[in-house]
C-alpha cells in the first residue's frame, strides 16, 4: 500500500445548509478563511419521463474550496452525475444556485457557461474520453486548443502536464498502445492543461485496478498541490476515500451525515 492511503479517514460531511452547523475539520478550518470556488445553495434537479417528474436532487448545499480534493459518494442512480454536470456548467437546476468564482451559473445561458467551462474547468468524464487516433501528446495538445492557449505555450505546457502525469516518455503513444492506467492519467493531463481551477471526475478509477487507481490518486493529490486546483470526484472505492479533504456521502438525491 502506498504511504498515502495509510493516512486517516477523510471527515464524511453532510451539505453546507444555511441553519446546520458544517462539520468541523482542519479542511474546513482552513477553507472558512478564503473564499468558495463554487457555491451551490438549495440546488434541485427534476427531469420530465412522460407525464411523470423525477426528482433526482432534493436540496443540495455544498462549498468547494480552491486546492481541495472533495470527492462524492454515493450509490448508482442517487444524483451524483447530475450533480456534476451541474457543477461543471453542463446543466442547469430546476431550483436554486450554482456560483462558480461568483459567476451565476444557474442564471447564465449554455454559450456563457461554455465560455468559462472551456477556460476554467477540466473534465473527466466518459463522455470526454481520448481520441483514439491521437497520441497522447495530441490529446492534450488539443485540450489547449480548444481553450484558445496562445501556440507558442503548447509545447511546453504538454510536455509539462505529461511529465506531470508521469508519462513524458510515453508521449508518441496512441491511447490503445497504453495501459487503462496510462490512459487515465493522459486524460488527466489533458483535463488540467488549459489551467482551470475545477477538474471534475466521474468515477476515475472506476476501470482501474487497486495499483493504477492508487497511481491516479497520487496524481490527483499532487496536481491539487501543484497546480492550485480543486478536484471534486466521484467514487464507490471507500480506500481512495480516505485521502480526501472532504467527503460527501448522497442518499437519493440528498447529503446524509454516515
Ligand atoms: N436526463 C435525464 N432524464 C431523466 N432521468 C435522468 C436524467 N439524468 C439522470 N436521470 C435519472 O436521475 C437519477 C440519478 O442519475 P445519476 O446519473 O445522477 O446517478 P449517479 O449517482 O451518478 O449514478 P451512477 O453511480 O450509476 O453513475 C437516475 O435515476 C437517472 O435515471
Amino acid at each position: 500500500m502506498l504511504t498515502w492511503l495509510s493516512g486517516g479517514s477523510a471527515p464524511v460531511a453532510t451539505g453546507e445548509q444555511e441553519e446546520t452547523p458544517v462539520q468541523e475539520t482542519d479542511a474546513a478550518n482552513k477553507a472558512s478563511t478564503v473564499e468558495p470556488l463554487l457555491t451551490v445553495r438549495n440546488v434541485e434537479r427534476s427531469f420530465d419521463a412522460g407525464s411523470q417528474k423525477i426528482r433526482v436532487l432534493k436540496g443540495i448545499n455544498l462549498n468547494l474550496y480552491p486546492q481541495q480534493l472533495v470527492m462524492l459518494r454515493g450509490r448508482s442512480g442517487s444524483g451524483k452525475t447530475t450533480l456534476m454536470n451541474l457543477m461543471g456548467g453542463l446543466d442547469t437546476p430546476t431550483e436554486g444556485e450554482i456560483h462558480f468564482k461568483g459567476r451565476p451559473f444557474h442564471k447564465w445561458d449554455d454559450d456563457k457557461r461554455t465560455e468559462v467551462r472551456r477556460k476554467d474547468i477540466g473534465f473527466i468524464f466518459q463522455a470526454y474520453a481520448l481520441m483514439p487516433l491521437l497520441s497522447a501528446y495530441e490529446n492534450v495538445e488539443l485540450s489547449l486548443r480548444m481553450a484558445n492557449v496562445p501556440r507558442a505555450d503548447w509545447k511546453s505546457r504538454v510536455t509539462t502536464c505529461l511529465d506531470l502525469v508521469g508519462l513524458a516518455k510515453r508521449m508518441h503513444h496512441r491511447p490503445f498502445e497504453l495501459s487503462g492506467g496510462e490512459q487515465q492519467r493522459v486524460a488527466i493531463a489533458k483535463a488540467i492543461a488549459h489551467r482551470p481551477s475545477l477538474l471534475l471526475a466521474d468515477e476515475p478509477t472506476a476501470e482501474l485496478d487497486s495499483q493504477m487507481a492508487a497511481q491516479v490518486m497520487q496524481v490527483f493529490k499532487e496536481i491539487v498541490a501543484s497546480e492550485n486546483v480543486t478536484i471534486c470526484m466521484t467514487t464507490h472505492d471507500p480506500t481512495i476515500m480516505e485521502v480526501a479533504d472532504h467527503v460527501y456521502e448522497m442518499v437519493d438525491g440528498v447529503f446524509v451525515v454516515k
